[in-house]
Order: structure tokens, then C-alpha cells, then sequence
């Protein structure tokens, strides 16, 4: 039995000034509010005119989590009315601000599960405990390791398996029931946090190995067992061990790396965006990625199986695509590729130049990219000199600089307009407001796995599929590529945030149909988009 103080201490069930009369004294919360009972609407107006209030946005994202730890119901309604405003505070960028300053700030442990690689509390237990009866559907998890482009926040990163399953909530209207973040501290090698005496994290390097890879096996295999219905999203973890963890459970559990496979739909679908607005193929793109990490590497993949679709075959889409990491263009007779860059590194005889393809600029020159899309980390690595060398072979360069936070962008897309006389089609891994160029008004694209992870997920659990594959992903690109109305002057490659909820809900419903279709799903779901309004909340009272 709850008593009456678990309730207004619980922000599932807390209603605050919410309570009708009736309630209040059928929960014992009578006389322990004041004596006014609110509406949604009225605790919505007069919180929000208090967010409005904050004189910066990291106060605003404060003042969100709190209203968020008392009342899930009022802070999900108020997202609701503002999503486009709440996006860039709840999530990218601010939530980076809250990340790097969270064992500063700390007040509150948000329901999150925290497992140290320290200590021996069993990982059942925790999750069980965490999950206090619920049937937890949803999982975020993160190592914190590269966390954005910003690197190893440790313990700190559960800020952002908090803030992705916010927008699985707020996008897609995953029940906030149903969802659990989770942490794995296996240490950090983050010298200013190992020096912070307010650290919350375990104060040493980061252990690697198979001491590791117990820890997070461990965790797969005690989240499975406690929760059958689960789908596990990873979150932020180093390039070396991200793609190793998915390739090592995607054939047997509901799985999905955020970094690698939702932003490789999410950039797809944003140049077949670009090509409805181009009238062009996909096919006949010449394709650039600055930095091949589990980003770069992941959307390369994600275009040379569209490539496929399209009729070329293995050979002929590899000779589209071109990596640039830290070494330069990836060459094949490099030893320290990872698994994901060496099918698309090049042969050193295919250049007369080939040793001196070290920079981009060169790169940019050799091989004339008609696509280059940044995941790289490097402020400013798209110069005005390189954007107009690449602006002189083709006719709408295409270009995304996708890294987050801001400060890290490879460019932006007010200087990208600019150098290329309004011909760039842009999308940036942020929210951009349009911009005003010589009379016209361009609509920035905002290429972030949020518009399309929610849907995923939701679609997903709503199917119950035994896993999410390659065909389930490749539906969820083609379903937001459609969107965009590319005749219109300075028409977004993808449709705007303010839509978020519409395709999340179309994402939902074709990758959902996906898995229906392959018969890979656990139960038969006779209709997909029941299915799918079963699962789905709405904060209302
Ligand atoms: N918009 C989105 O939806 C989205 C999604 C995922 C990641 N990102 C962003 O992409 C960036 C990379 O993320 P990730 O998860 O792939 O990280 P990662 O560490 O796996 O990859 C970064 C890659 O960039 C390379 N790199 C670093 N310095 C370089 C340089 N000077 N020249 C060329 N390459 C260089 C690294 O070697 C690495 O391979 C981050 O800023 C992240 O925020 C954006
Ligand atoms: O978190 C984001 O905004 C997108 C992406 O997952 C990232 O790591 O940058
Ligand atoms: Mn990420």
C-alpha cells in the first residue's frame, strides 16, 4: 500500500495541485496540498511562464528536472506544447552543459540504475529494485565514453540515457513506465573528473579487457532475464567497443546502437532528402565521410546498402564511398582500420597522389565528393576553402556537418549558405533557425538520430520482434526520406522538429510493418498501428 507521502513523492503517480478533492482524500493526500486544485493546463501555464523565467538555458534544463522528478505527467504535457523550444534544452546541445557539470549539480539519482564494475551488488536485484514492479520495455544504456563528440564523462553520462529515453517519451509516447536508463561505470580516464572531489564516478582508469566485457555481458544477460519483453539501446559508448557490443548481440536480442545505425538512418534519409530536392540518384553521389568512427563508419554503411538497393553492385558502391579519419583517406594497407572502415578503405594504386591524400583539402580536390557529411569532432574542419573547392564540381554540394554539441560543428550553416551563394544543402546535427539569403528563407534540416530513434524503438517493441535488422532499418530511412516537399526555395533535406511526433508515429508504423512482414516477431500482430496505439501514453490526468 502507498502511503500518502510515496504519492506526492513518486513523479509517476504525483499529480501535485493536480489531485481533485475526491482523490485527495481517497489517497490520504488531503490538507497535504494547497487547498486550489489546477488543471493540467493551468500547472502547465504557470510552470512554463516560470522555465521562461530562467535567466539561462542550463537553469531552464534544471528547472525541467525537477519538474520532471516530481511530476512526469505535467513535465511530459508541457514538452508536449513546446517541443521544438524543449528539444535543444531537454536534449542536444544543453544536455552536454548538464553532463559535464552532473556530479557538480547533483541532487537526484532520476530513477536510474548504476552498476559499478567496483562493487558485486547483483545486477538482478538492482534492476528489479529499479524497476519496482514495472515491465521495463526500454532500456538506454551508456558507458559514457564518448559521450557526443565531447568524450569520457563517466558516471556522469547517465545524463544521457536519461535525456534519449525523455525524447523516446516525448516523440514517439513511449510510456514512461516502461523504460529504465542505466549506467556502467567501468572507471574513466577523464583527467578533470578523476580530479574533481565531487566526482559521483569510480575514481580510476578505465578498465578494459575481458574484465569489461564480463561487466557489460553481465549486465545484457541479468537485463534480459529480468525484463523478456526488452529492447536495449546503447548509447555514447568509444568506437572501439560500440560496434564489438552490437555485432556481438544483434542476431539474438532486440538491439540498437544509437551512434552507429540510428544515425546512419537518420543521414540517409536525409541525402534521399536532398536527392528529391536534386532530382538525382544516390547512386550517383560521390560520398565523403571526415571522420569514420562509429558515426561515420555506421551512416558510410548504411548509404552502400542503399547503394545496393539501387542496383549497383558490391564493388561499384564501395568505389562511391570515401573515408577521412585522422590517418587521411583510409587506405587498405593501414594496420589499425577498425572492422567497420576496412571494406570501404582504398587501394593506394587507385591515386597517382596517393601519399599525400593526408588532409581533407587534398581529399576534396582528388576525388570531387558530391556528399560530405562530417563526424569527425573537428570544430571547423569544413573551411570556407574546402566547401568552395568542393562547390566548384558540382552543381548543390551536400554537405552535413553532423557533430554535437555546437562547439564542435564542422561547420555552420549560415557560413556554409554563404560560401556556396545559397547552393549547399545543409543539415547540422543541432537545431538551426532558418536563415534569411538573399531573399530567401533556408530551411535547416536537423540531422540527429532523435528524429528517428523514438519511432525505431517504438515500432520495434510494438511488433515484438526477435530482433531489429537491416530491413526494419532501411524501412525507417525510406518512410522520413518522403517527407520532404523539395520544390519549395530553400526546402529542408528533412522535415522539421515540429512534426517530431507525426514521423515518429510513421517510423513506428514502417518499421513495425517490417518486421510483420519478415514473420521475425514473437507474437502475430494482425494490425501494426493497434499495436502500436496499445503501447502509447499520453500525459493527462
Ligand atoms: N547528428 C547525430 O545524430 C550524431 C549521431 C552520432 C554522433 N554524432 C556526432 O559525431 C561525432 C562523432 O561521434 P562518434 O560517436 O562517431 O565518435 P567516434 O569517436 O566513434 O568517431 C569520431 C571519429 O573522428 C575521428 N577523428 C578525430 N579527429 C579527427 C581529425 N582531426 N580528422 C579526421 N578524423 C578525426 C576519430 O579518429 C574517430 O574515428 C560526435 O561529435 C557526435 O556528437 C552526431
Ligand atoms: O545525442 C545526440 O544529439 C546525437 C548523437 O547520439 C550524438 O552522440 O551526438
Ligand atoms: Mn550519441
Amino acid at each position: 500500500m502507498t502511503t500518502p507521502i510515496e504519492i506526492l513523492n513518486n513523479p509517476f503517480l504525483n499529480k501535485g495541485t493536480g489531485f481533485t478533492m475526491e482523490e485527495r482524500k481517497e489517497l490520504g493526500v488531503a490538507g497535504l496540498l494547497p487547498p486550489r486544485v489546477q488543471t493540467l493546463e493551468e500547472q502547465e501555464a504557470q510552470t512554463y511562464a516560470q522555465f521562461q523565467s530562467k535567466p539561462s538555458d542550463l537553469e531552464k534544463r534544471l528547472f525541467l528536472m525537477e519538474i520532471f522528478n516530481t511530476n512526469h505527467t505535467l513535465f511530459y504535457y508541457m514538452f508536449s506544447q513546446h517541443v521544438v523550444e524543449f528539444m535543444p534544452i531537454v536534449y542536444d546541445p544543453v544536455i552536454a552543459d548538464t553532463i559535464e557539470n552532473y556530479s557538480d549539480l547533483f541532487v537526484d539519482p532520476q530513477n536510474a540504475v548504476y552498476f559499478s564494475i567496483d562493487n558485486d551488488e547483483d545486477f538482478e536485484t538492482s534492476l528489479k529494485n529499479a524497476a519496482n514492479g514495472r515491465d521495463i520495455k526500454l532500456i538506454v544504456v551508456t558507458d559514457a565514453e564518448g559521450i557526443l563528440g565531447i568524450g569520457d564523462w563517466g558516471v556522469n553520462g547517465v545524463d544521457i540515457a536519461v535525456g534519449k529515453l525523455m525524447v523516446y517519451t516525448a516523440a514517439a509516447g513511449v510510456n514512461p513506465a516502461d523504460v529504465l536508463p542505466v549506467v556502467l561505470d567501468n572507471g574513466t580516464n577523464n583527467k578533470e573528473l578523476l580530479e574533481n572531489p565531487n566526482y559521483l564516478g569510480n575514481r580510476h582508469e578505465r578498465v578494459r579487457g575481458e574484465k569489461y566485457d564480463k561487466f557489460v555481458d553481465d549486465f545484457v544477460q541479468a537485463a534480459e532475464k529480468t525484463f523478456p519483453n526488452l529492447y536495449l539501446h546503447w548509447e555514447d559508448f568509444a568506437r572501439q567497443n560500440g560496434a564489438k557490443i552490437l555485432n556481438k548481440y544483434k542476431n539474438d536480442i532486440t538491439t540498437f546502437n544509437d551512434d552507429i545505425q540510428g544515425t546512419g538512418i537518420i543521414t540517409l534519409a536525409a541525402a534521399l532528402g536532398a536527392m528529391n530536392i536534386t532530382g538525382e540518384k544516390l547512386s550517383e553521389q560521390t560520398y565523403l565521410s571526415f571522420g569514420a568512427g562509429s558515426a561515420g563508419s555506421g551512416i558510410a554503411a548504411r548509404i552502400y546498402d542503399e547503394m545496393l538497393q539501387e542496383g549497383l553492385s558490391e564493388e561499384e558502391a564501395k568505389s562511391h564511398i570515401y573515408l577521412v579519419d585522422k590517418q587521411g583517406l583510409l587506405f587498405d594497407d593501414m594496420d589499425d582500420l577498425t572492422p567497420e572502415q576496412a571494406p570501404f578503405a582504398r587501394k593506394r594504386s587507385e591515386f597517382a597522389n596517393a601519399d599525400q591524400l593526408k588532409d581533407l583539402m587534398s581529399v576534396v580536390k582528388e576525388i570531387h565528393p558530391t556528399i560530405l557529411v562530417g563526424t569527425s569532432t573537428v570544430p571547423g574542419a569544413f573551411t570556407k576553402e574546402i566547401v568552395q573547392e568542393m562547390a566548384s564540381h558540382v552543381e548543390r554540394p551536400i554537405i552535413f556537418p553532423l557533430s554535437n554539441p555546437t562547439k564542435l560543428v564542422e561547420a555552420t550553416a549560415k557560413d556554409l549558405l554563404e560560401w556556396t551563394d545559397g547552393k549547399a544543402l545543409v543539415a547540422n546535427g543541432i537545431p538551426v533557425d532558418p536563415i534569411e539569403y538573399k531573399g530567401v528563407t533556408y530551411n535547416i534540416g536537423q540531422a540527429n538520430n532523435a528524429l528517428v530513434y523514438p519511432g525505431l524503438g517504438l515500432g520495434t517493441i510494438a511488433s515484438t520482434a526477435k530482433v531489429l535488422n537491416d530491413e526494419m532499418i532501411s524501412a525507417a530511412a525510406h518512410s522520413l526520406g518522403g517527407l520532404v516537399d523539395g520544390t519549395k526555395p530553400g526546402a529542408a533535406v528533412l522535415p522539421p522538429v515540429s512534426q517530431l511526433t507525426k514521423f515518429s508515429e510513421d517510423v513506428a508504423i514502417a518499421v513495425a510493418q517490417s518486421a510483420v512482414d519478415q514473420g521475425i516477431t514473437k507474437e502475430k500482430i494482425s494490425d501494426v498501428k493497434s499495436a502500436i496505439e496499445a503501447l502509447k501514453w499520453e500525459p493527462k490526468y
